[in-house]
């Protein structure tokens, strides 16, 4: 039977990123991608310009109907915006049993819109990420999380401890924003092994959906059966391959190339 994925995450009206860019990254994966959507947004390269909550109870309905029909090998979170959806995404995991789970703690889009409610992020913090194998914050989103403050590669492990103090199994904390670094560097660790996967800081600035991407990547890999770790590695080389082959499309911040290795 195929593998199948879900991801519960909000829309990007500009496929770049949120559900739009998991579904491809799992179609990419030759996985089953089936979506709980939280939110919607107007949004392109240039910014988030709107955003339609959808209600809670429907985000909740919407992973019922997917879990107990299809049946749920992986999931991911994204955006998940309010503090009721949090709530309601939380209460159908652990329902459904769904597992494993991967959580990308999304906050804010690339140009620093807000896609998660202040009200939210204690929500996150105690209900979603103990239920997450790994959680795969960028260096803003781990500042949020915690309170350390991502400065150069060598606080990479003191923010990976601080997010595993939160209850994941595993912390994947992203380095690729860091400054002066001529690598994209990001540090997966739970707390016995850690690894630190490296690959070339492409000169860019399209970098839309990256995040998501990456959680996708990792969500479909564990759902065709590969270990956390194998997951991971592959993830980071599909996305650094999609951010290699950027679309050039829109006037801002542009998506990557879902389909880079079969073109
Ligand atoms: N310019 C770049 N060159 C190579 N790799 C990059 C670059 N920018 C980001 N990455 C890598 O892309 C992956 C996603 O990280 P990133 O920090 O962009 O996520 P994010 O900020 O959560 O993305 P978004 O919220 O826009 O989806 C990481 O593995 C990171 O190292
Ligand atoms: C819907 C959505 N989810 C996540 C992100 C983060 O990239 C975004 N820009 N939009």
């Amino acid at each position: 039977m195929i593998p199948r994925a879900l991801t519960i995450a909000g829309s990007d009206s500009g496929g770049g990123a949120g559900i739009q860019a998991d579904l491809k990254t799992f179609h990419e994966h030759v996985v089953f991608g089936m979506s709980a959507i939280t939110a919607l947004t107007a949004q392109d390269t240039t910014g988030v310009h709107e955003v339609h909550a959808v209600p809670p109870a429907f985000v909740r309905a919407q992973i019922d109907a997917v879990a107990s029909d299809l049946g749920v090998e992986a999931a991911k979170t994204g955006m998940l915006g309010s503090a009721a959806v949090v709530d309601a995404v939380a209460d159908g995991i652990a329902a459904h049993e769904i597992a494993p789970l991967v959580v990308d703690p999304v906050c804010a889009s690339k140009h620093g819109d807000p896609l998660l409610d202040d009200d939210a992020i204690e929500g996150l913090r105690q209900r979603i990420l103990p239920l997450a194998e790994v959680v795969t914050p960028n260096v803003g989103e781990v500042a949020v999380l915690t309170g350390v403050e991502v400065r150069g590669v060598g606080d990479l492990s003191r923010a990976a401890e601080a997010v595993l103090a939160l209850g994941p199994r595993w912390a994947l904390v992203k380095g690729g924003h860091l400054p002066d670094n001529p690598r994209a560097i990001d540090l997966l660790t739970d707390g016995r092994t850690s690894i630190h996967l490296e690959a070339e800081r492409l000169d860019t600035q399209d970098t839309h959906g990256t995040g998501c991407t990456l959680a996708a990547a990792i969500a479909a890999r564990r759902a065709r059966g590969e270990s956390l770790e194998d997951a991971v590695h592959g993830a980071k080389a599909f996305v650094t391959g999609a951010i290699r082959h950027g679309l050039r499309l829109g006037k801002g911040i542009g998506p990557v190339d879902h389909a880079w290795a079969r073109r």
